[in-house]
């Protein structure tokens, strides 16, 4: 156990969760007290040396210092963004080897999110565009694999003078490969800010304490729709203050009222966005961070700005700086949320048939007998294993891109676009594939079937390609595109530049061309990557820009993009076959962090 206090020099007692104005920790003295949580305190203070600049120095009073050591490190490095709060020094204290650990951040000169709205009384507008931005921040720190799982109002700190969000206290927060220090089914959190499948995992598994909830992405964008209804509405939309046990189930079972039921003035759209992060299944919120960005801008972009330059409260009159805060119903939680549907059970595993055996031993005499059919069995594998083609390749459209010497496997070489008319003719030769209702079994019956026909199995069609595996995006590519302004944005491309309606694309290398401006990528400026063509939707990774005109190239991290749902990929359409795909001339690519499955 970690010491509560201190003897001091000269005999009188220090202790570290109230150190007063004029206490030296390291080479900082303490000009005040910011805060103290249940895990650290956090003092104002400034160098010793350079008297007059403010930081903040948290001090953990925890006694296992695990915590703070955890939060340093992903502070210092994959925390890392503009608005997530930085760290200059850390450190330990009293004694530098033995002490309690102490980190010495940016001294964010504002207000928490709940106390901004309330003292500031700001537009919806700029609410709107902290909440943006907060979701923004989460998208890039979930690509790069960082959750915060602690994300309140006191966490997100507005600062003053820019109205731009800050966010503070990884002390809980997870990166994945990390040891969890969870001790408990859940990570330390606050009830009224849990997801609803959070509680539901406890309420299922109380029974098992050694159980762990995999806390994900979409429990921060749960917990951010939680601090955004607080804002709007002056209220949580699950108040604590109640029993724990009633909080939970309504939670999980109740809609709350919407931000508009409770506050009028709350535009339509803005309302509407809040709710989606707290719809009770997690797969029925935004996807991403970028993705609640979207709806959090929706409105501002349409035509219904207007309402969003309102105040978010009424001033009481004749009190300057002080709100009505909206009155908070006595039934909040009269409509039952919809039933979610039952997980499907585990399938039982089936016992493979002996006649399903004499046609593996089939399938496999005809692969090793058959010329080409090792190929074929590789492309499906390097499909969906291998990392992208070296990126030295950049080749005018319809021309044919090299593959790289060192390449280490056969992979098909592929016209990267063959342009089409507007009706387009489909390229596949083969009969079209009847819909069927069980795709994955109608498969198994049909390579069987092909099997014992005496052709070649893995030249059957695949109906259900796994997506492409998620990927890192390097750090020179992360640079170049905060340089060229693209990061997180999503802007219009063409696969061919002179033309509209469909085209029949072809897996393999390609590439594309940006249309109009976006941040300092020209117009027509040229993407290269991989493009994999998917049962259902065409997913393009580009690695390399170059920029029309200048000719200049940047390593980047762009992928094809689907406006209307936010999502990765384009969806076919019809016709085609397991290598080629009609897609939409005109789509969306975005600058991502992390390329996803
Ligand atoms: N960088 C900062 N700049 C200004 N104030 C800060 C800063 N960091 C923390 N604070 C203030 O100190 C309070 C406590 O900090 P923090 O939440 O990091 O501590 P904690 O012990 O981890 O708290 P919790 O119990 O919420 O987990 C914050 O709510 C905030 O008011």
């Amino acid at each position: 156990m970690r010491p509560w206090r201190f003897m001091g020099q000269e005999g009188s007692q220090v202790f570290p969760g109230a150190l007063q104005p004029g206490a030296v920790v390291g080479r900082w003295r303490v000009l005040g007290t910011l805060g103290v949580g249940g895990y650290g305190a956090v003092y104002k203070v400034e160098p010793l040396d350079a008297p007059g600049r403010s930081f903040a120095l948290k001090l953990s009073l925890h006694p296992d210092p695990a915590r703070a050591l955890r939060e340093m490190a992903l502070l210092l490095d994959r925390a890392w963004h503009p608005n997530v709060v930085r760290v200059h020094a850390t450190g330990r204290w009293p004694d530098p080897v033995e002490g309690l650990p102490y980190f010495v951040m940016d001294c964010v000169e504002g207000l928490a999110l709940h106390t901004w709205t309330e003292t500031v009384n700001p537009t919806f507008r700029q609410v709107a565009m902290v909440g943006g931005s907060v979701a923004m921040t989460l998208g890039v720190l979930h690509a790069r694999g960082v959750l915060h799982r602690d994300l309140k109002p006191e966490h997100i700190l507005v600062r003053a003078r820019e109205q731009v969000p800050v966010l503070i206290d990884f002390g809980a927060g997870d990166q994945t490969g990390a040891a969890t220090l969870t001790t408990t089914t859940l990570p330390p959190g606050t009830l009224h800010l849990r997801s609803p499948e959070a509680i539901r995992f406890q309420q299922r598994h109380w029974r098992q304490p050694e159980l762990r909830y995999p806390y994900r992405e979409a429990d921060d964008l749960y917990a951010l729709g939680v601090c955004l209804y607080r804002a709007v509405t002056g209220h949580f939309p699950f108040p604590p203050g109640q029993e724990p046990e009633l909080l939970a189930v309504a939670i999980t079972e109740r809609l709350p009222p919407t931000p508009r039921d409770i506050n009028p003035q709350v535009p339509e759209p803005l309302s509407r966005a809040i709710l989606r992060l707290l719809e009770k299944e997690p797969e029925q919120r935004p996807r991403t961070g970028e993705a609640a960005h979207s709806e959090l801008m929706r409105g501002l972009l349409s035509g219904g700005a207007a309402a969003f330059e309102a105040h978010l409260f009424d001033e009481i009159p004749g009190t300057p700086n002080q709100i009505r805060r909206p009155s908070w119903p006595a039934q909040p939680y009269l409509t039952p949320a919809p039933r979610p549907r039952p997980a499907p059970e585990p399938a039982a595993p089936r016992r493979f048939p002996a006649w399903g055996w004499l046609g593996v031993a089939a399938c496999l005499g005809l692969l090793l007998a058959g010329p080409g059919t090792w190929e074929v069995l590789f492309r499906g594998w390097t499909r969906h294993t291998t990392p992208q083609v070296p990126e030295s390749v950049s080749a005018p459209l319809g021309h044919k891109l090299e593959i790289p010497p060192d390449r280490p496997h056969s992979v098909p070489v592929a016209a990267p676009v063959v342009a089409q008319k507007e009706e387009h003719v489909p390229v596949t030769t083969k009969p079209p594939v009847p819909p069927s209702p069980k795709p994955a079994r109608a498969l198994k019956a049909a390579t069987l079937a092909s099997c014992v026909a005496g052709m070649a199995c893995a030249s059957a069609p695949l109906v259900d390609r796994p997506t492409p595996p998620a990927e890192d995006c390097p750090l020179d590519a992360q640079e170049a595109m905060q340089k060229l302004e693209i990061e997180g944005i999503q802007w219009a491309a063409k696969f061919d530049p002179n033309r509209t309606g469909l085209v029949t694309v072809r897996e393999g290398r390609a590439a594309v061309y940006t249309h109009m401006f976006e941040g300092r990528v020209r117009h027509n400026s040229m993407l290269t990557g991989t493009l994999y063509v998917g049962s259902k939707r065409v997913y393009g990774r580009f690695t390399q820009l170059r920029q029309e005109k200048t000719g200049e190239t940047f390593p980047v991290c762009v992928e094809l993009w689907f406006n209307p749902d936010h999502t990765r990929g384009v969806p076919r359409s019809e016709g085609g076959d397991e290598n080629t795909a009609i897609v939409p001339n005109l789509m969306s690519v975005k600058g991502v962090w992390r390329y996803d499955e």
